[in-house]
């Protein structure tokens, strides 16, 4: 019991394995200061010039893997993972004392983000195992669409039978189009009624999904839709989505008692805004959107408690906003609580997940290992936030968390097209000028990953922050199907970190007396992700091109110095092995998500990284790339299958292909090598390991090779990669060679 008599809500515990995790990181850094010493007393001699300039790129290469190991074993030093009791926290308190929660779903593109999965994913959160009237769902539409709108209007209608029939069968998960998925062999046959209304719902779900699509596919609303509501005559206004008054629609106003469902039970309030966008003004992206969203529902109904999600992010899991309170309730801690951070997860992985999509290790270790350090970063979906710290509140010791209840006032006296008018103001361009919005307030503008920016600065002002993974997952995403559209998001995704990295906002500086220095390193491991190509780029391409000059980079291999790089690299492959299959993968996902890394850090991070640079000289600015959430059948397929989609030509294609063509190359000329010396015996021992090196890149790299040269489908290298390609890998090997 607490000291102040109160049980507490919830209980944290510390990682298992960490006994043995110590002496193994400090195993490996051993062998790591072997390597530095290795470099550094045995510098080749004077006279070979090149070899000395390889060395000294492999050191400082080495240098930076040892240091960048360093950061990864602080991530990983004291992972934390929580467990909550709800049942405490409903016997404290009456369903009519609980805090109201604000919802936000942000979506936009109407193409890209499909309506249909949009109100998924609002229907889904709508449905939470929670007193409805304490609920408000806000979409915010920066695509400015009519068929989001209509589709949203549906939405609202269907919730009337949705939300009975959730509570009466409790339905999980509570997204209509996974429930009927997932239960479509197992009509509830014994219970005819049940299996009756069973039916009936999922008919009135796929009649409405099939208007939405046909409209969508029309790609107009029919004139007799849109008499049936007055929003739609915003659209009269609109030039363009990037030139566009605010719309505010109310679509159920919860302090109206006629809004209820079927069963007579209230519904939560359901609000669609697409914030006002003018040409002049920079929108923001989506730290503009919900900033505006944060403003107009604290004009609606200002809940204490925010849940932001990015509109395929559906909900998984009924009790996540009970499990969320019971951070941020306790009596002891929670006051302290600024956001409770849920993990990333998808529904859409294919049993090896050829690109490494669900980010396993991140996702189940190394964010309960930011949690132990000071608490996790903020990952901009499926996050509860306190309104006040989301607003710029400094923790102060004698915060009580305490909130206002909500004015229950059903029958409040302003009418809802009032209220519409009021706070749709607070949506438009010119309300941020001059104020604190985007910068002390809300969420922070200028980068491309706000959600980090703004998680850190909150962490900065003194507040705490939780991860909370529970066994069955809260949020079910979509993760992309081709590897381009992964690449464009990790690049976007590491420019983003690696520039506040450079900003002011540098964690090493800003979080300075202010976060734990761990938790400082901790937020490097990921911000500095792109500086991770130039140490990977070196050691894809120096040591193959080398063997095919015959340079020597590494020790023989009956020396003992090879002993430590042996350690080192065997060491590190079998920890993340190991964590990667603790954490639920299997050792073809592992192989695919290494693979990852590898393209990922000579693509996206080295793109990033010269982007970053440009950015920074003012050469160019950043940009926010939106993730398909959609493919179409083929695509689709080939992904069901695991084969990786090339497809579109691109510069990173361009560098995959080269890389590995190089390798391929090398590979061949070093066995060439082997085969044809007098003494084969002596060249395996000179360039064993980078003949280790090359085959295992070469391996790496087969789907690559599979695409440029042995596929017919439309998913195979395009061709003007292939060519592109094999001249600038020809052209590497012929300069090494002579
Ligand atoms: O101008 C914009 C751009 C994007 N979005 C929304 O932002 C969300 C995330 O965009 P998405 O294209 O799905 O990017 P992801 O890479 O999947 O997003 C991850 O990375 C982002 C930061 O780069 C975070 O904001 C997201 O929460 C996180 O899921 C989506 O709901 C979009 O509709 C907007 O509302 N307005
Ligand atoms: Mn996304």
């Amino acid at each position: 019991m607490g000291s102040n008599g109160y049980l507490p809500l919830f209980e944290t515990r510390l990682a298992n394995g960490l006994l043995l995790f110590r002496p193994y990181a400090a195993s490996v850094f051993i062998a790591i200061c072997f390597i530095f010493f290795y470099r550094l007393s045995c510098f080749p001699a004077q006279h070979a010039k090149t070899q000395g300039l390889a060395w000294i790129g492999m050191f400082l290469s080495e240098l930076w893997f040892g240091f960048y190991f360093s950061i990864t074993v602080v991530v990983r030093w004291n992972p934390v993972f929580h467990s909550t009791f709800k049942n405490r926290l409903s016997s404290r308190y009456v369903e009519e004392a609980l805090p109201g929660v604000d919802i936000f779903v942000c979506t936009a593109d109407p193409v890209l983000e499909p309506p249909t999965m949009v109100i998924n994913t609002v229907l889904s959160v709508m449905a939470y195992d929670y007193p409805p009237e304490k609920l408000s769902v806000y979409l915010s539409d920066d695509g400015c669409s009519d068929l989001t709108f209509y589709a949203l209007l549906e939405a609202a209608r269907f919730s009337q039978i949705w939300l009975p029939f959730c509570r009466k069968l409790k339905v999980e998960p509570r997204s209509p189009e996974i429930y009927f998925r997932n239960t479509a062999d197992s009509v509830p046959a014994d219970d005819s009624a049940m299996a009756q209304e069973w039916l009936l719902v999922k008919k009135s779900y796929e009649d409405m999904k099939m208007r939405i699509e046909g409209i969508a596919k029309i790609g107009k609303i029919p004139a007799d839709i849109r008499k049936e509501h007055k929003g739609f005559r915003e659209w009269h206004f609109v030039s363009s989505r990037h030139d566009h008054q605010s719309i505010l629609q109310i679509l159920i106003d919860g302090r109206d008692p006629a809004a209820m469902d079927i069963e007579g039970k209230p519904l939560p309030t359901l609000v669609y805004l697409a914030r006002e966008k003018r040409p002049r003004y920079h929108h923001n992206f989506k730290a503009g959107a919900l900033n505006a969203l944060i403003r107009v529902s604290s004009s609606i109904s200002d809940a204490p408690f925010i849940l932001n999600v990015d509109c395929d992010m559906r909900s998984s899991n009924s009790e996540a906003i009970r499990d969320a309170l019971c951070f941020f309730l306790d009596e002891e801690k929670g006051r302290e609580i600024a956001y409770v951070q849920y993990p990333q997860s998808f529904d859409n992985i294919t049993k090896n997940d050829v690109y490494g999509n669900c980010l396993r290790v991140i996702m189940e270790l190394e964010l309960a290992g930011f949690d132990g350090n000071g608490g996790p970063c903020y990952i901009g979906t499926g996050c509860f936030h306190r309104r006040d710290t989301l607003c710029g509140m400094k923790y102060r010791k004698d915060f009580k968390g305490e909130w206002k209840p909500m004015e229950n006032d059903r029958n409040t006296k302003q009418s809802a097209s009032v209220l519409e008018q009021k706070s749709k103001a607070l949506a438009s361009c010119s309300f941020e000028e001059n104020t604190q919005w985007g910068m002390e307030m809300g969420l922070k503008y200028g980068s491309s990953v706000e959600d980090i920016l703004t998680g850190l600065s909150i962490q900065c002002r003194g507040w705490r922050s939780i991860y909370f993974n529970p066994e069955r997952k809260a949020f079910l995403g979509v993760a992309p199907k081709t590897l381009l559209q992964y690449l464009i998001q990790h690049k976007r995704w590491s420019e983003g970190d690696f520039q506040i990295f450079l900003s002011r906002y540098c964690p090493l500086i800003y979080g300075h007396k202010r976060i734990p220095l761990k938790l400082q390193l901790s937020y490097c491991n990921n911000l500095l992700w792109a500086v991770n190509c130039l140490a990977t780029l070196y050691y894809v391409t120096v040591p193959s091109l080398c063997l095919v000059k015959g340079i020597l980079v590494f020790p023989k291999m009956s020396c003992p110095w090879v002993l430590s790089f042996a350690y080192a690299m065997i060491a590190g492959c079998m920890q993340s092995l190991g964590e990667f299959v603790c954490c639920g993968g299997t050792i073809r996902g592992w192989l695919n998500e290494q693979r990852m890394w590898m393209f990922k850090r000579t693509t996206s991070y080295l793109l990033a990284f010269s982007d970053t640079i440009l950015t920074l000289s003012g050469l160019s600015k950043s940009t926010f790339v939106i993730t398909e959430k959609v493919a179409d059948e083929e695509i689709s397929r080939r992904y069901e299958q695991e084969v990786m989609e090339f497809g579109t030509p691109s510069v990173m294609f361009t560098i995959l292909a080269t890389l590995a063509q190089l390798n391929l190359f090398s590979c061949v000329l070093g066995i060439r090598k082997v085969v044809t010396d007098d003494v084969p015996i002596k060249i395996l021992d000179q360039f064993g390991l980078q003949m280790i090196l090359c085959s295992v890149l070469v391996f790496m790299n087969l789907p690559i090779y599979r695409g440029l040269f042995f596929r017919k489908d439309s998913g195979k290298m395009p061709s003007s990669v292939t060519y592109q390609s094999i001249v600038y890998a020809v052209l590497a090997c012929t300069i090494a060679m002579y």
